[in-house]
């Protein structure tokens, strides 16, 4: 243990670049000394969960209760478990069908219909078809009706058309059908109704093209907007600079995950691999874990990252002795590491390209690729992320080494990872296996990265389906007072301007504790524990109001200001005619910030919950 704590304070000594990079070598020692030790000692006997009979059948037995009981969103939940756990086509059968009767009830007929269709296709008992055809029936008839009446909305402001479209654009003519699936059984077609229901469209996304960046894309970084520079301060690290006006609204960013992984609550509601929200997921051939919305999403899983997570997802869920917090971070650590070397393919070039990383000692352009450009898919881009390395305790640094030691013992003896699939008695001396020590020590600092960068994936309100680790991005200082705010397009993170952003004004997001919504003492000791960071911005120097202290006191208020209050009268009138007007809104902050400046205000906090909720809750 002597040994881990003289590496960690090497480590944390030498450490003089604010990035990743510089400690490759410091990195491999500790991690290498801590994988030498965990080898030549008892590892705990490994049990993965399997998929069998019993828990399928139990976890049907509970889901008739839901539905007895009337819940049915439960109910869908343990359908979708016992489906998971299913090892035969009947016990697969019986999951779809009895799922597709809580989904009928919830009204999800698209949803029940595609469960029929698949309960069918695994042979539900001829005996038993009747009841669940009647469902079909009735399905049917209910969207039908749906689509009549979406059909009478439409000719009353335009001629019907004879193409309708689906919601990624397909068009489908009304009356041709969709060619039948093998097996389906005659004259019940229930996927071709099922296709007539298109997925809802935020409302955001009929207005304006939302992947466009305001200025366009950034030379320097393509998923920053050109108004935007990154800069470097040894007081605020690596930071954005606005260099042109934003208004409020404006895109500033928009990027797709590095990597991004899904949290182990969501499992049974969300797709593994999209992280959308599912009432039909379709479970791993091969595993109980991992369930998706599509055969699509399952096929794309398989080939880039969960052929070699299917058997550790297996073995974590009953590791003992380690929190959940650390299996979260092995499954983000294994899932990093296969995205960085392409699933055990470029390890060598791996190896290469950190030298050259290395070599570049700029802080501003840390992980530049070659061609000068921080990069939103590249693995040098993605290991230069901010560290913390000199703030960190060392007791949690001796941790996560630990982790990256058991996630490349793991990945080592339970997959083909790498060339050969190992016994653990193979490695007893560990320095003979380079490739392992190597990659454990960038599961290290996957480790590190992922948790000062990662974000929160919430694409509904209120719902954290996942956590994504998005590289340009995690370039964003915090502020309890942020002047933008973020939302989510699927897997695609948008940052918007929430106030007026002048040029020479840094942008900011927030972490997570907004001052509106929590109080100065909490956020800060939350920041500061995650982010090694004590805050200084305008509201936690000024200890601004909370939310309902502001409502409640009327603080800042504008209504005295008949002079404010007449020049935004015309905007009240246009948000009174349609309330959603956003432009009106934009409109509405922009006047607002230019006259009160910078403090807490009640006006301005509505205007800005409205913008919010206009792209969160759409
Ligand atoms: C996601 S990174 C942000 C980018 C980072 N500044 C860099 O150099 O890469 C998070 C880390 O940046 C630093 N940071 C974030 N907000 C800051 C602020 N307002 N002032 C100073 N440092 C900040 C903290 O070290 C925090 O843990």
């Amino acid at each position: 243990m002597e040994i881990a704590k003289e590496l960690v304070l090497t480590l944390k000594q030498n450490n003089k670049s604010h990035v990743g990079y510089g400690l490759q070598k410091e990195c491999e020692a500790l991690v290498g000394h801590i994988l030498q030790n965990m080898v030549r000692s008892q590892m705990p006997p490994l049990h993965g969960v399997t998929k069998n009979e019993e828990d399928s059948v139990r976890y049907r037995e509970e889901g008739n209760q839901h539905f007895v009981m009337g819940d049915d969103l439960e109910a869908i939940e343990c359908y979708t478990l016992s489906l998971a756990y299913a090892d035969s086509d009947e016990l697969m059968a019986y999951a779809h069908a009895n799922r597709s009767a809580a989904l009928y009830r919830k009204q999800l007929y698209k949803e029940c219909l595609i469960d029929i269709d698949a309960a069918l296709s695994h042979g539900y008992p001829k005996e038993k078809q009747r009841n669940l055809k009647d469902r079909g029936d009735k399905a049917i008839t209910e969207i039908k009706r749906l689509l009549q009446l979406e059909d009478a909305d439409h000719q009353r402001t335009t001629k019907s058309e004879s193409v309708e479209r689906i919601g990624n654009g397909t068009a489908i003519e009304n009356d041709r059908e969709i060619p039948k699936k093998q097996g389906a059984i005659a004259n019940e077609n229930y996927l071709h109704y099922a296709a007539k229901i298109p997925p809802r469209k935020p409302r955001y996304l009929q207005e304006e093209d939302f992947s466009k960046l305001t200025y366009g894309p950034s030379r320097e970084a393509p998923a920053i907007s050109d108004g935007i520079a990154i800069s470097f301060s040894e007081r605020y690290g690596r930071h954005y600079m606005a260099t042109r006006e934003f208004k409020p609204g404006d895109i500033v960013s928009i990027e797709d995950p590095y990597a991004h992984v899904i949290y182990e609550e969501r499992y049974y509601t969300h797709c593994h691999y999209c992280l959308s929200r599912s009432y039909n997921l379709i479970p791993c051939p091969q595993c109980p874990i991992a369930q998706y919305c599509s055969e699509n999403c399952r096929k794309l899983a398989w080939e880039t990252c969960h052929q070699t997570e299917c058997p550790i997802l297996k073995l974590l869920t009953n590791l003992l002795n380690v929190d959940k917090d650390k299996i979260r971070m092995i499954s983000k650590i294994i899932r990093l590491l296969i995205v960085v070397t392409e699933n055990g393919t470029r390890i060598k070039e791996l190896q290469q390209d950190m030298k050259t990383a290395e070599s570049n000692s700029d802080n501003r352009t840390a992980g530049f690729t070659d061609t000068g450009i921080l990069d939103s898919f590249s693995s040098r881009s993605a290991l230069s992320l901010a560290t913390n390395m000199t703030t960190r305790p060392l007791i949690g640094i001796s941790a996560f080494a630990c982790i990256s030691a058991l996630a490349v013992i793991l990945l080592a003896t339970q997959t083909r990872f790498f060339p050969k699939r190992y016994e653990i008695d193979d490695l007893k001396d560990i320095s003979e296996f380079s490739e392992l020590k190597f990659c454990a020590s960038i599961m290290f600092r996957a480790c590190v990265i992922m948790s000062s960068n990662c974000f929160s994936i919430q694409q509904e309100p209120g719902i954290v389906s996942g956590s994504g680790l998005y590289v340009t991005h995690s370039l964003y200082n915090h502020s309890c007072a942020p002047n933008t705010f973020r939302h989510f397009e699927g897997l695609t993170m948008i940052t918007r301007a929430l106030t007026p952003i002048r040029p020479g004004d840094q942008i900011f997001t927030s972490y997570g504790g907004v001052y509106a919504h929590m109080q100065r003492s909490e956020r800060k000791q939350k920041i500061l524990q995650d982010y090694f960071l004590d805050c200084d911005c305008p509201a936690c120097k000024n200890d601004w109001p909370t939310y309902n202290e502001i409502l409640r006191d009327h603080i800042g208020s504008i209504s005295k200001n008949k002079q404010l209050v007449e020049k935004l009268r015309p905007f009240r009138e246009r948000l009174l005619a349609n309330m959603y007007d956003i432009e009106a809104v934009k409109a509405v902050l922009d006047i607002l910030h230019r006259e009160v400046g910078e403090h807490p205000c009640e006006e301005i906090l509505h205007a800005e919950q409205y913008l919010k909720s206009y792209y969160l809750d759409p």
